[in-house]
């Protein structure tokens, strides 16, 4: 682990300021974006961790830090995040191989599976992270679990529009001994369905036990008609950065 962040005014006898949520990500990001290097193809994450890696790559360039990157966004929201910050962009039909990918995640166990797709981009996201040669996840300490579904927060899945209730019902019932409540996920403000940039719906599942195995778990949801994809990650970070008060720590695998 690195020297710990507990912000202070050298001159006061104030006590430290803690760090921000935010502000966790962003160290977080930052020493991501330290892995890039001039000539790569770089996997762009979504999502308000992964935001800072692009503004810091961006930042890089133009500062003539970096050059001849190209990025590969997981999102449209991040394709025009880097768009305004001036990245040049391509996608996986011209480049099948990517050097490096830098994401945040929504939960991350002990061995660096993780849960993505709270901000709803599962689907591009796992389809450009498993064509990098690396893949960097950063998490602030919140996203720490001992168990995928753990942080009793939702493990979302993309489904097609087409019956999607029906969708619903065979998803819980796969996961009825682990309590599992499944949810469409809905926009706030109007009660619409959200829709993913595939026009897609995402359904949420929400587990009061354990899933138990998690590949058998993986395998059983995608054999679902109706199903596009999961938000269950598993074995493809090769490293997870940790921002914490206490300093930032780096796992490989
Ligand atoms: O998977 C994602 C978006 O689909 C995000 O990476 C994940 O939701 C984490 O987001 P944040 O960095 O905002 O906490």
């Amino acid at each position: 682990m690195e020297n710990g962040f507990l912000l202070g005014s050298p001159n006061s006898i104030s006590s430290p300021r803690v760090l921000t949520q935010d502000e966790l990500k962003k160290i977080a990001a930052y020493k991501a974006v330290e892995y890039v290097e001039s000539g790569m193809v770089i996997g762009l994450g979504t999502g308000s961790t992964a935001k800072h890696a692009v503004n810091r790559i961006g930042e890089l360039l133009q500062q003539g830090k970096l050059t001849g990157i190209i990025g590969i966004p997981t999102s449209k929201m991040t394709h025009e995040q880097a768009v305004s910050c001036g990245i040049p962009l391509s996608d996986l039909d011209s480049y099948p191989v990517i050097d490096l990918a830098i994401d945040g995640a929504d939960e991350v166990d002990p061995f660096m599976n993780l849960v993505k797709g709270r901000g709803g981009s599962l689907l591009r996201e796992k389809m450009i992270e498993s064509a990098c040669k690396k893949f960097i996840c950063i998490v602030d300490e919140t996203k720490m679990v001992k168990h995928l579904g753990g942080s009793g927060l939702a493990m979302p899945v993309e489904v097609v529009p087409f019956c999607w209730k029906f969708s619903a019902q065979r998803l819980r019932n796969l996961f009825q001994d682990s309590g599992c409540v499944a949810k469409l996920r809905v926009y706030p403000e109007s009660g619409e369905p959200f829709v993913t940039d595939n026009e897609n719906y995402i359904i949420d599942l929400y587990f009061q036990k354990d899933i138990g195995d998690l590949d058998v778990a993986s395998d059983t949801i995608l054999r679902l008609p109706g199903v596009v994809e999961h938000g269950m990650f598993l074995n493809m970070a090769t490293t997870v950065i940790v921002a914490s008060e206490l300093g930032i720590t780096v796992k490989n695998k």
